[in-house]
């Protein structure tokens, strides 16, 4: 039977948006299925599914969400049908539809239940900015595309990240170290039981550093809104900033470190807050509408 979705995407990381206010619609929502929605060929096409339900309708979200801090729930799956924690680019987006949609207050700060916790998101025009919340900082890895290594930066934002810095000569062109990323770089299976999303960092100037991703579940993306803030704050921790560090702010005390991260799709500002928290800023679309029977 039709049922209908919109498409949108934040900085071209881009997601199947499946409204299922009551949780009626779409319990059977299994991996096959998000897989023949994502399919960029016989399908919609994206990076994900957003499934929009209400925190009170469903029952795994109760698991993490109390449905009197967020009335609304993004239910998130990879283009390949597992789960994620949380999506960055993805809670712009469907902040953005909850707007549009009339299913929130506009001008007040929107609260989404994911299952990292309630996020609250402010919109200010075209610019959506999330408070992420705090960053978990895990110590060093390694990664490795072919024969190529790097140390990295475990992070945790709700969802697991490495983030490798390039050595100073190498760049993320596809034709560097990093190539084309068709297949999921090597990672320490002991300390990513779950898998894991791998940032690859350019160094573009102070304060601005390019990446490129290579997510779990979904391949390259265009963008990762969590993997930008992973990022930031990994850039920050080697340049000596956060809010740990006696970064002078003019005021005499440790200020914020704010990071300029382009990524393919676009750019996200990262605030690494002196509170411990990190702030996300980017746009968020919904581009299209429709009914579908996969
Ligand atoms: N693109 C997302 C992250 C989506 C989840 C990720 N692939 C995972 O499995 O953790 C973002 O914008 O954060």
């Amino acid at each position: 039977m039709p049922y209908p979705f919109l498409k949108g995407h934040g900085t071209e990381n881009d997601f199947v948006l499946l409204p299922d206010h009551d949780g009626t619609l779409h319990g059977d929502l299994d991996p096959a299925r998000v897989a023949r929605l994502c399919d960029r060929r016989a399908g919609i096409g994206g990076d994900g599914v957003l499934r929009v339900v209400r925190t009170a309708a469903y029952a795994a979200a109760r698991e993490h969400v109390d449905p009197a801090e967020a009335e609304w729930f993004m239910d998130y799956r990879n283009s390949d049908g597992s789960l994620s924690e949380m999506c960055g680019n993805g809670v712009r987006v469907f902040a953005r539809h909850l707007l549009e949609e009339g299913l929130v207050d506009p001008g007040r700060p929107i609260p989404v239940g994911t299952r990292a916790g309630v996020k609250v998101i402010e919109v200010e025009g075209d610019r959506i900015t999330v408070d992420m919340g705090r960053p978990g900082l895990h110590g060093a890895t390694e990664v490795a595309v072919g024969a190529t290594r790097w140390p990295a930066a475990h992070v945790d934002m709700g969802n697991p990240h490495a983030v490798a810095f390039l050595s100073a000569g190498q760049t993320l062109a596809a034709d560097g170290p990093v190539g084309s990323l068709t297949a999921e770089p090597a990672y320490d299976r002991a300390v990513y039981p779950h898998g894991v999303n791998v940032e690859f960092v350019e160094r573009r100037g102070p304060g601005h550093v390019a990446m490129r991703v290579h997510e779990r579940g979904s391949g390259e993306t265009r963008s990762c809104g969590t993997g930008a803030c992973a990022v930031a704050v990994a850039v920050a921790l080697a340049d000596g900033r956060g809010p740990g560090a006696a970064v002078d702010d003019g005021a005499g005390g440790a200020g914020p470190a704010t990071y300029r991260v382009d990524l393919p799709g676009g750019t996200l500002e990262i605030t690494w807050t002196a509170e411990d928290r990190v702030l996300m800023s980017g746009p968020a679309v919904v581009v299209a509408r429709g009914t579908t029977a996969l």
